[in-house]
């Protein structure tokens, strides 16, 4: 049986420091992370940028009219007796205009956060989609790597928190052309007010750069633990564990492994938060200070009569913004680029390639299969061990043969299964189907061909209906054959009694789901074999929750099933094993015995052994 990946227990304190270089090479997927934004809606890509460019030029505008109105208002003070009518009708043509670019620019930025909330959500389901679309083409054997997990959890992350960075780079670039206008104005009265503005915010932007990376790190190294933090919380409460987190008093254990995992990371965490806001503090200041001194500057010059009281204000708010906003330019930069750092922990999960795939030309697979299965010679060790679980294994499963697997826990049997069905490749020897390498033929197609129902089968929290319908899919509106598939797997009288029938929600999650007994969901999965049209159809341990009788009918109904068709069955119970053509006995991953019930029960070995102690502890 499959064994699951227990997360990471320590954690680790390690620092990936990230330089500059790889923070500037993280920009490099931007076009990549665009691409993905303009799929998901050219429409609201388009019109979000837009929209944008024209606000960014209602600041500069704003303070231009501005610094037009007061001088008009300190001419009009300074003539009274030669004003005109034209003179005032100027003025609120001004005062008119500026209200009327201050509308502008609130429903403008209404629109763009519209905007930016809808591309946002349509962004996190196009991606979370991508994710479960490639997750479906990995190998089983990534799935039960921690490292691979550690991936996932860091590109499941970015499904939804990507949208700052939309609209981070779309606010960005609004801000640049903005303070390009400001700047321009600045430039005219003294350029040296440029530089002094660059100097004023360069400390904070160095110490914001510094303090962002710090974060990013921590985040990073920590994500087994997170993930540690996620798992305790879901055991901690959830259906599934609830019963024995009662009877074996679990609820102290893991909180308390929960509080102890979870305040060590509240503390780096706030350390670095605490260290964060002082730096920020100090070196703001020292930005506050560079722009006083800047204020005093321009507001002599308006004392000494240089430029009026509208260039004052004009300059003085000018100022301002193009320190504010280059402040904030230069901080986006900065966690823009640690955004797209984080979008490449996507790219990376997206670039993760299966190994077993189809061949480029693929063979036909047989219909009907002639020959049958060979494994020859076939040896195989799951990555994180040092174990063979199986090891020069050579036999035949003919074509329309019955073969039960029996051996001692560990010994092999799943992980044959597993082989059958390609949800791995040999590691040595190789499996042949009529002749020819499983691997010439296209996968989807063996899978289609192969039926397997496994000890530890899904209880899908879904309608019973769906449950059965998993065995093959795309007839899951065919209620003739859900149904006929469930009578023969004795589904269907656990589904008479239910309320709501073949909809009835099974599993205690949704709505008024109900759960049922061990037996009764294995005759739902049960039914689930029967539902595929395979020539192939494995049973991994059908039985051990059924009754005696229910057993009994089970493989008197499966007898007919499989008539004609090839079947392995492992099952620890020999009265079910017997009715099988051959028994392969399997032991620490090797064949140790092959025959019929008779011919094993004749040679006296391994198989005889065993038999004898169950037939022994039933008398
Ligand atoms: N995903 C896995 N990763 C690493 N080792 C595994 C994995 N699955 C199984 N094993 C190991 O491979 C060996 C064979 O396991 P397998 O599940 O095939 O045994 P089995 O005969 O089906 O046992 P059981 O009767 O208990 O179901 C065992 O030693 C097991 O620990």
């Amino acid at each position: 049986m499959a064994k699951t990946v227990t997360p990471h227990a320590n954690p680790t304190d390690t620092k990936e420091q990230i330089s500059w270089r790889e923070r500037f090479a993280a920009l490099g997927n931007l076009p990549a992370f665009f691409r993905l934004v303009w799929e998901t809606s050219p429409g609201l890509f388009l019109g979000n940028a837009s929209l944008r460019l024209i606000r960014a030029a209602i600041p500069a505008a704003t303070l231009y009219i501005g610094k037009l109105i007061i001088d008009q208002v300190v001419a009009l003070n300074k003539h009274t007796a030669g004003s005109t009518p034209d003179d005032t009708n100027y003025l609120w043509w001004l005062v008119a205009a500026e209200f009327g670019l201050a509308i502008i620019s609130t429903a403008l930025g209404r629109a763009v956060s519209l905007m930016d909330s809808l591309l946002g959500d349509l962004f996190a389901n196009k991606t979370s989609i991508r994710l479960m679309e490639h997750a479906a083409t990995l190998d089983l054997e990534q799935f039960e790597d921690a490292t691979f997990y550690d991936k996932l959890e860091r590109a499941r992350r970015q499904t939804t928190g990507r949208t700052v960075l939309l609209s981070g780079v779309f606010g960005q670039v609004q801000e640049l052309i903005s303070v390009a206008f400001l700047a321009a104005g600045l430039a005219i009265y003294n350029p040296w007010l440029l530089l002094l503005i660059l100097l004023a915010v360069t400390p904070s932007f160095i110490g914001d750069n510094y303090f962002n990376q710090r974060s990013y790190s921590l985040s990073r190294s920590w994500t087994p633990e997170r993930r540690e933090l996620d798992y305790l919380r879901f055991i901690g409460a959830s259906d599934e564990t609830a019963k024995e987190v009662k009877i074996f008093g679990l609820s102290n254990f893991l909180i308390d492994r929960f509080r102890s995992l979870s305040w060590e990371y509240f503390l780096k965490n706030r350390s670095l938060a605490i260290s964060r806001a002082g730096w920020g503090t100090l070196l703001t200041a020292l930005g506050t200070a560079g722009y006083y001194g800047a204020y005093v500057w321009i507001v002599m010059r308006a004392v000494g009569g240089q430029i009026s009281l509208g260039d004052l204000t004009f300059l003085a708010g000018s100022f301002r913004q193009v320190r504010g906003s280059l402040e904030g330019i230069l901080l986006q930069f900065s966690s823009l680029t640690q955004e797209a750092i984080y979008l490449q922990d996507l790219f990376d999960y997206f670039a993760i390639q299966p190994s077993i795939h189809s061949p480029g030309i693929a063979r036909p697979f047989p219909n009907p299969i002639r020959e049958g299965f060979v494994f020859e010679n076939v040896g195989f060790k799951y990555t994180n061990s040092e174990r063979w679980a199986l090891r020069n294994l050579s036999f035949t499963l003919h074509a329309g043969e019955k073969l039960a697997l029996v051996g001692e826990n560990g010994a092999g049997k799943t992980t044959l299964v597993k082989l059958l069905a390609r949800l791995y490749d040999p590691a040595e020897g190789r499996i042949l189907l009529d002749g020819y390498d499983l691997r010439e033929y296209d996968l989807m197609e063996l899978r289609r061909n192969i039926g397997v129902i496994f000890q530890d089968y899904t209880r899908f929290k879904m309608s019973a209906g769906v449950n059965i319908a998993v065995g093959d899919i795309d007839e899951r509106t065919n209620q003739p054959r859900i149904e006929a598939s469930a009578q023969r797997s004795l589904a269907d009288t656990v589904i008479a009694k239910l309320a709501g029938g073949y909809d009835q929600q099974l599993g205690r999650s949704f709505g008024k789901g109900v759960e049922l007994s061990g037996g009764e969901w294995q005759k739902v999965a049960l039914g689930r074999a029967y539902m595929r049209d395979a020539q192939l159809i494995i049973l991994d341990e059908p039985t051990a929750a059924l009754d005696a009788r229910a057993e009994y009918e089970v493989f008197q109904r499966f007898g007919k099933l499989t008539d004609g068709k090839s079947s392995v069955i492992i099952s620890h119970r020999f009265s079910t094993v017997r009715m099988a053509d051959r028994i392969l006995v399997l032991e620490n991953g090797t064949l140790l015995e092959i025959g019929s019930h008779y011919e094993l029960l004749e040679k006296d070995g391994r198989y005889a052994e065993l038999f004898g102690l169950q037939a022994r502890g039933y008398q």
